[in-house]
C-alpha cells in the first residue's frame, strides 16, 4: 500500500479535477479511476467557504483525501499563503506545490519550488512538491523534508508521455519517499510505463478530462496503473540482443 506521511492511499493514481466538461462526467470519471486521492488548484475554491457549491461539493469528503495545489503560484510565498489558506478552511493539510516558473511551458521554478517546500515542512504540512525530473532537485527536495516528490514525465496538458526516463529511473532508484509521476502523461500506456519504471504512483488530469470519452479512459488509467504495479512487481525479463526459442527442446518431458 501506497504511504505518504502519515496517510495511507488504497489506489496508486491520484486524479486532477480540472477541465472537465460538466461536474456529471467528473464524477463519473472520478469514480471509474478508482481513486482515493483528488487534486485541484485551490484558486478553483472559495477558501472562506470550502462548503459553496461547486465540484468539491459533489465529492464524498468522508472517501477522499484531498491534495489541493498550489497552481497559479509564481512565488514560493503566494504557495505558501495559499498552503496556509487551505489548510485554515479545513480542506487539508496535504498539499502539492507548485510554484511556476514560466507560462509558456508551465515548468516548475526549482527555486520557489525548494523553498516554498521547506517552510512548509516546518509549518508541519504533509508536502508533495511537483519538480522537474531531475535526480539533484528531486534529492534537494527529499532532503527539505518532502514527503514525496512528484517529477512531471512531460509539461503539464502536453500528453507527451515520459520524456526522459533515465532521469525518472535515477529519482525512483534514489529516493526514499514516494515517487509519483505527475503531469504529462498522455495515455495508459505511459501510465504503465511509469510503473513499470518503478513509480509509487501516478497523478494525472488532462488525459482523462481532454479524452473522447473521459469515463472509459479513467478506468484505462486504473487499469494500466495496476498493471504497470504488478508487472514491475513481478520483474520484467531482461532484454537480450539474440533469440532464445521460447520452446526449447532441452529438458522437455517426453
Ligand atoms: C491537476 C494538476 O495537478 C496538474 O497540474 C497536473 O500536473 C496534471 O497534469 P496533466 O494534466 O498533464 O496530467
Amino acid at each position: 500500500m501506497l504511504k505518504i506521511g502519515p496517510y495511507e492511499c488504497q489506489s496508486r493514481l491520484f486524479l486532477g479535477t480540472g477541465k472537465f466538461s460538466s461536474l456529471k462526467v467528473q464524477a463519473e470519471a472520478v469514480e471509474a479511476s478508482g481513486t482515493d486521492v483528488l487534486t485541484f488548484a485551490l484558486r478553483r475554491v472559495n477558501l472562506d467557504h470550502p462548503e459553496e457549491p461547486g465540484f468539491l461539493e459533489r465529492l464524498n469528503r468522508k472517501r477522499f483525501r484531498f491534495l489541493p495545489n498550489t497552481a497559479g503560484a509564481k512565488t514560493a510565498e503566494e504557495a505558501v499563503r495559499l498552503a496556509r489558506l487551505a489548510r485554515a478552511s479545513g480542506l487539508s493539510d496535504m498539499v502539492k506545490v507548485e510554484v511556476i516558473g514560466d507560462e509558456e511551458t508551465l515548468l516548475p521554478d526549482p527555486v520557489g519550488t525548494l523553498k516554498a517546500t521547506r517552510q512548509l515542512v516546518e509549518e508541519g504540512f504533509i508536502v508533495l512538491p511537483y519538480t522537474s525530473d531531475d535526480p539533484i532537485l528531486a534529492r534537494r527536495l527529499e532532503e527539505a523534508g518532502a514527503h514525496a516528490v512528484m517529477p512531471g514525465a512531460s509539461p503539464i496538458g502536453s500528453g507527451q508521455g515520459i520524456l526522459n526516463p533515465l532521469n525518472l529511473k535515477l529519482i525512483i532508484r534514489r529516493a526514499k519517499v514516494p515517487v509519483i509521476v505527475d503531469a504529462g502523461i498522455g495515455s495508459p500506456a505511459d501510465a504503465a510505463r511509469a510503473m513499470e519504471l518503478g513509480a509509487d504512483g501516478i497523478l494525472l488530469n488532462t488525459a482523462v478530462s481532454g479524452a473522447r470519452d473521459p469515463v472509459r479512459m479513467a478506468r484505462a488509467m486504473k487499469l494500466a496503473v495496476e498493471a504497470g504495479r504488478l508487472g514491475y512487481e513481478a520483474g520484467r525479463i531482461p532484454k537480450k540482443e539474440t533469440a532464445s526459442a521460447s520452446s526449447p527442446a532441452e529438458g522437455m518431458v517426453t
